[in-house]
């Protein structure tokens, strides 16, 4: 019997000035394990997972069908078996790990070979944005945009930083939080949104740490529409600082934030700031380097 396994990373899209095409991959994981069978069969081992009445409700499914629906292929029944270390609607890209683990579960059953940018034009299609699509897909920092219906990516080299998130115990859906964004900025607005944004890349790749941090809190973009919607906005962002973080900015569309600190920083700096917000699940994580993860296995 012919049986795979996936692991889809999370992922924090935006980074402040990034916004729709910076994402970052973190260690935590989707995962799959799939085995041909009679007929279909989900079981979730995770309270994270959201709960589902029929496999043809499944979001996973449902993105599986439309990958092999759009090559003419039909899927073959399974049993996937899903485990997940990813909280719904945090700003960590849940969403985006399961398109991606939809996506490769068709391309697995079907046969159907698809690159891995042709699984990113998929993926972005479904999720309306390239940044956590791409960062769950090929790992660690990507710089990723659509343009005439064509996306481009490029992984930007490892950081030497350590990162902390601080997870609220509520939800808030992407959805909402978009539908708090202007639709329209002046040129003035776009051009100064666009310099921080360049200004912040290009001081991530030199290593100056202090310049992307504060950059990354100068976001234009998103960040002043979608403060009020994140509990803590100003005073987690200020009280990270005096811990000695570099910027703390929303985690893709909140109400998760997210530091980058100084390498070695992350535990002391977690410790610290879970005083301050003793309600919160706050950890150091690391980037991801590896995205989707397939493993077949003969049994
Ligand atoms: N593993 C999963 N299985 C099924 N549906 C999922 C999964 N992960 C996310 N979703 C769907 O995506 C929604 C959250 O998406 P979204 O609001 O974009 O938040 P996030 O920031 O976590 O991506 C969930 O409420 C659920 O409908
Ligand atoms: N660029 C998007 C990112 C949404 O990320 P998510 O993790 O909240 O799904 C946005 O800012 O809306």
């Amino acid at each position: 019997m012919n049986m795979f396994s996936l692991s889809v990373p999370a992922s924090s899209a935006n980074i402040g000035p990034g916004f729709d095409s910076v994402g970052m991959a973190l260690n935590r994981y989707l995962t799959l394990q799939v085995t041909r069978q009679e007929k279909w069969e989900f079981a979730q081992h995770s309270h994270l997972l959201p709960s589902f009445t029929d496999y043809e409700d499944h979001f996973i499914y449902q993105i599986a069908k439309q990958t092999a629906n759009w090559h003419q292929k039909s899927l073959p029944a399974c049993k996937v078996s899903i485990d997940s270390e990813i909280p719904l609607a945090r700003g960590l890209g849940s969403s985006a790990s399961a398109v991606i683990a939809g996506i490769e579960l068709a391309n697995q059953l079907c046969t159907l070979s698809l690159s891995s940018l042709d699984k990113l034009q998929l993926a972005t299609e479904i999720e309306g944005h390239p940044d956590n699509v791409a960062a769950s897909l090929v790992g660690g920092l990507v710089i990723s945009v659509e343009t005439d219906n064509v996306i481009d990516y490029c992984q930007v080299p490892d950081l030497d930083i350590d990162i902390v998130v601080y997870i609220p115990a509520v939800e808030l859906k992407t959805e909402k939080s978009r539908k708090a964004l202007p639709a329209y900025f002046s040129r003035k607005d776009a051009t100064i949104a666009s310099g921080i944004s360049n200004l912040m890349i290009a001081s991530l790749l030199k290593g100056d740490y202090e310049l992307a941090g504060k950059m990354m809190e100068h976001d234009l973009f998103h960040e002043p529409y979608r403060a009020d919607l994140i509990p803590h906005y100003h005073d987690l962002k200020q009280e990270a600082k005096q811990f000695g973080a570099y910027g703390t900015v929303i985690s893709g569309a909140g109400p998760t934030m997210i530091s980058f600190v100084p390498k070695g920083k992350g535990g002391t700096i977690s410790k610290q700031m879970k005083t301050f917000l003793p309600h919160y699940q706050i950890e150091p994580l690391d980037i991801d380097h590896n995205g989707l993860r397939v493993e077949q296995e003969i049994i």
